[in-house]
């Protein structure tokens, strides 16, 4: 499939003329062709009139039309073939196999997503009858269903190129919401976008949606972003980047005249607790495992483990001593833009010249442009808990390992913790009382707590939770992988005595649609 350099409005490909750049490959730092035009306030205004004139038609198209429409932008990805690979690869520097499985991931949650769509629950139907001979006073008949918020601006994201972008997490769950889409593709990947965005383009005209379900506009600098934002017919948002850019948009969205929710997963260091029974049974174990982790694709992951607890003492020694054999053998990786590996070495010089911070390990020399050197240091729990800027994310293969005196102070430290998508429990049935004393604190501060696992790599499923408590996320209620995402891009309306003729489908008498409705209290298939 040839790439353009086009945006796609609708049915339609436009060339921006607000300024053109070109992907560049990390590996080599070469450009990229071709040139794509940037957009601005006009590709707006279009995208999001269109987005607005499908809204009422695609929010009301039947489950299994809006199912068989997630399936084919699922199909039309895989008919790209290799020529999608090759593209990705050129232009983020991950390699084939990691490519390849992100393919994997971004089509089977599309298809997932259209199994939880023919299923019908996330519409949660409720049914309180009519009890006109109730004293004092007779009920209403009052039913109530889940309706999609609107149109939704999906900010594609840097570190996954396929799904965390323009088919991703957040534009299957708006798509299967009944949402139109309005992506701003991310400048690091526009060839992959567009590639990505004909797809879905396709499956709009071939399953015969309205043509605004689906725009991919591209623009450098903010003001498209911000544009998008700011317009009145987007209602919601979806983001994953950094905490600036997701508080920047934060900011537009609450200063609308009309505020909206931005779903904005930014910034987390994912700890992991080092308990002391699992320490003595298998301190290189995990350091060599910590390592794999940490390194894993140049450490671009916001769930990467970004700060360890142990408490001091030769396991924690023994533990220290694999991960730096570990990490000092690892070979630089290229990083995405040069952008993110300029932010790298300025968070990892900022660790290196803390006076409060040991350097432990550096990896393998760099040999080519925007590599990155993984980085592991430590510092004390006291140090830690007084300098709030040790615990700002720095994305990349750097960790900080924190030394306590004590559990005790491991879970000060978690007390002090901002919000996480993650907390890690490296434990052994002899650290189970330990943890069940840190387990609140970490429900309160991660969306996700796992044992004797690492926090990368997260399962697309039905019990999934990738959010948590700011910054991790602008809204702790919600997550951006797994079913439950759906949520985010959804609201209830509630019917009092309307007349049944007028009822949506979903809450007829009768459930044509055989629906799980409550009804009366109680949830069947009445
Ligand atoms: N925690 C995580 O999951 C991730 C964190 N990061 C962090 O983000 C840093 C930069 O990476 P990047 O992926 O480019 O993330 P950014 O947050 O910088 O950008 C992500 C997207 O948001 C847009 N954007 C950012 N700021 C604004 C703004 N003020 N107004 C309007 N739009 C905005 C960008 O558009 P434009 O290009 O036009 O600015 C881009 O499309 C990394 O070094 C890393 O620290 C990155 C990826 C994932
Ligand atoms: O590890 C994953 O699968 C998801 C990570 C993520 O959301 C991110 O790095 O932005």
């Amino acid at each position: 499939m040839t790439i353009t350099g086009e945006m796609l409005i609708g049915a339609s490909a436009h060339r921006g003329g607000q300024g053109g750049f070109r992907a560049v490959d990390p590996a080599t730092g070469e450009a990229l062709d071709p040139v794509f035009g940037g957009g601005g306030a006009a590709e707006v205004e279009r995208a999001c009139a269109l987005a607005w004139a499908a809204f009422d038609g695609f929010r009301e198209t039947g489950l299994e039309q809006r199912a068989a429409f997630l399936e084919t932008v699922a199909q039309n990805i895989l008919d790209i073939g290799d020529d999608l690979i090759t593209r990705a690869m050129a232009e983020s520097g991950l390699p084939r196999a990691r490519l390849e499985g992100e393919r994997g991931r971004t089509v089977g949650q599309l298809r997932l997503f259209a199994q939880v769509v023919r299923e019908g629950s996330w519409i949660e139907a409720r049914i309180d009858p009519a009890l006109p001979a109730r004293t004092p006073l007779p009920r209403s008949d009052i039913r109530q269903r889940h309706i999609p918020l609107g149109p939704v601006a999906v900010f594609g994201a840097s570190n996954f190129p396929l799904a965390f972008s323009v088919a991703g997490g957040d534009t299957a769950s708006a798509f299967a919401a009944g949402c139109p889409v309005v992506v701003k593709g991310h400048g690091a990947h526009p060839g992959t976008s567009e590639l990505v965005g004909r797809a879905i383009q396709a499956a709009v005209a071939s399953c015969g949606l309205p043509e605004g379900v689906f725009s991919l506009l591209f623009g450098t600098g903010n003001e498209i972003g911000t544009a998008l934002v700011a317009d009145p017919r987007i209602k919601a948002v979806g983001f994953t980047g950094s905490r600036r850019g997701g508080l920047a948009l934060m900011e537009v969205a609450s200063r609308r005249p009309e505020p909206i929710p931005v779903y904005a997963e930014m910034s987390s260091i994912n700890p992991v607790f080092l308990m002391p029974a699992a320490l003595a049974s298998r301190a290189e174990a995990l350091g060599k495992a910590f390592v794999a982790s940490l390194t894993m694709g140049a450490g671009q992951f916001c769930t990467n483990p970004g700060i360890l607890l142990g408490v001091e003492g030769p396991d924690l020694d023994r533990f220290v001593d694999a991960a730096v054999a570990a990490l000092g053998g690892s070979t630089a990786s290229t990083m995405l833009t040069p952008g993110i590996h300029a932010a790298y070495d300025a968070g990892v010089a900022k660790l290196a010249g803390s006076g409060a911070v040991t350097t432990l390990a550096r990896g393998l020399a760099c040999s080519g442009p925007n590599q990155a050197q993984a980085a592991f240091f430590t510092t004390t729990a006291d140090a830690f808990l007084a300098d709030t800027e040790l615990q700002e994310e720095v994305f990349g293969a750097a960790s900080l390992l924190i030394r306590c005196p004590d559990v005790a102070a491991m879970t000060a430290v978690a007390e002090k913790l901002e919000g996480q998508l993650t907390a890690t429990l490296q434990m052994d049935a002899a650290d189970k009382a330990a943890v069940a004393g840190l387990i609140p604190t970490l429900e309160r501060k991660a969306g996700r707590i796992l044992a004797n696992g690492w926090p990368t790599g997260v399962e697309v499923c039905h019990a999934m939770v990738h959010g948590g408590p700011f910054p991790a996320t602008s809204d702790p209620r919600s997550t951006s992988v797994g079913t439950l995402a759906i949520r985010r891009f959804l609201r209830p309306v509630c019917y009092q005595d309307l007349p049944p003729d007028l009822l949506p489908e979903a809450l007829r008498d009768g459930n044509p649609l055989g629906l799980w409705r409550r009804v009366d209290g109680t949830l069947g298939k009445d």
